[in-house]
């Protein structure tokens, strides 16, 4: 099989692996970036977009409030302290090359778009100092750190381990999920990984047979609910994830392999995107959302 490049940089040193990660960049400030940087180190959250950084800030309060509120049930006072502490911890940025300055750790959640990634790596990694870490929450492009949606309840980082991945980052990399409580799996550098190489597949499916009109929208996602465990439907999910983030995935993979039928564009997909029905943040996709 054709392996992606990997993008993640090797940490030079093998020792004091937990240790080396005191300041963590993560950039790309959406869905997944602001989950991700409420993992609880120091961070500053980096994006293009100020008005996203603001959003996300808001974000991560209201998540933070939640958690508090579970936790500080008896001592409220104790729960805005924490709330201020956490929130504290994470400062914003519009300028990824200045973030980048004396960072140990970036992790990129950009747009999936392989040119738009590695033009940004380039530019951080002449910025940033030779023993950072770069890794990439790219769902299907190449190596790196692989959050899942929404990232302060889903328990899973896939650790993606590329031919060219030293022990010492390797090493680093599983350290730092832990730390910030997730569990670890090992993968190497494959199309999708473990979870989106059978996710992205089984989605795609979905979309077809509603395409088709074998079932109607809402009956797939109750008989994967109710006939498989699953918390949501395949289509609910993708609306979920985005529908834009949906077909950068099997875009890129199309052109990549395109005898894979499993790959092939689907018409339904890329009407949807282009209408701007992306799902929740948009309020529309396979099912219509209230705007928050
Ligand atoms: C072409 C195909 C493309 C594939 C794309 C792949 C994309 C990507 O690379 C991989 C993925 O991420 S794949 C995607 C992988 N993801 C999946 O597959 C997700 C599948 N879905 C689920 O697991 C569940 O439906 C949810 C957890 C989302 C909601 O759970 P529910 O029971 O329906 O509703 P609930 O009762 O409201 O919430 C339960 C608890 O969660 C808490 N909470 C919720 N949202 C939160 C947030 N944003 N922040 C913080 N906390 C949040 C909430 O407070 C509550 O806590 P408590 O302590 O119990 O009070
Ligand atoms: N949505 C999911 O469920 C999910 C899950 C796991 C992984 N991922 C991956 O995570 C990444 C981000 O996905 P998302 O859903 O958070 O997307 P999103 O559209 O919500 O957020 C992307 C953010 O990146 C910003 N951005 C774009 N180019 C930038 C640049 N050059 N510098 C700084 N910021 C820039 C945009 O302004 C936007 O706010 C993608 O690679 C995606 O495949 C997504």
């Amino acid at each position: 099989m054709i392996q992606f490049g990997v993008i993640a940089r090797n940490f030079s040193s093998s020792s004091a692996v937990q240790s080396a990660i005191k300041n963590v960049t993560v950039i790309g400030g959406g869905l997944m970036g602001s989950g991700i940087a409420q993992a609880g180190q120091n961070v500053t959250l980096v994006d293009v977009n100020s008005e996203v950084l603001v959003k996300a800030q808001k974000s991560i309060g209201n998540n933070l409030g939640r958690v508090a509120k579970k936790i500080y049930k008896e001592n409220p006072q104790e729960g805005e302290k924490f709330v201020a502490e956490a929130l504290g911890r994470i400062k914003t940025s519009s300028d990824p090359v200045a973030a980048v300055k004396s960072t140990d750790l970036v992790v990129e959640a950009i747009v999936e778009n392989l040119a738009v990634k590695h033009d940004l790596f380039k530019k951080l990694d002449a910025a940033a100092p030779s023993h950072a870490i770069m890794a990439s929450n790219t769902s299907s492009l190449f190596g790196g750190l692989h959050f899942f949606n929404p990232v302060p309840v889903m328990r899973l980082l896939e650790v993606v381990r590329g031919a060219e991945t030293s022990e010492g980052t390797y090493a680093t990399m599983m350290e730092w999920g832990k730390a910030v409580g997730k569990t670890c799996i090992t993968c190497k550098d494959t199309p999708g990984f473990v979870v989106n190489r059978l996710l992205v597949p089984y989605i795609c499916e979905a979309i077809r047979l509603y395409e088709r009109g074998d079932a109607s929208a809402r009956d797939i996602d109750i008989a994967m609910k109710l006939g498989a465990g699953y918390p949501m439907g395949p289509l609910e999910l993708a609306d979920y994830v985005g529908l834009d983030t949906n077909k950068f995935i099997l875009d890129g993979w199309f052109k990549k392999y395109p005898e894979q039928a499993l790959f092939k564009p689907i018409p339904l997909l890329n009407k949807l995107v282009s209408e701007g029905k992306l799902g929740v943040k948009t309020g529309e996709g396979f099912y219509k959302y209230e705007k928050k």
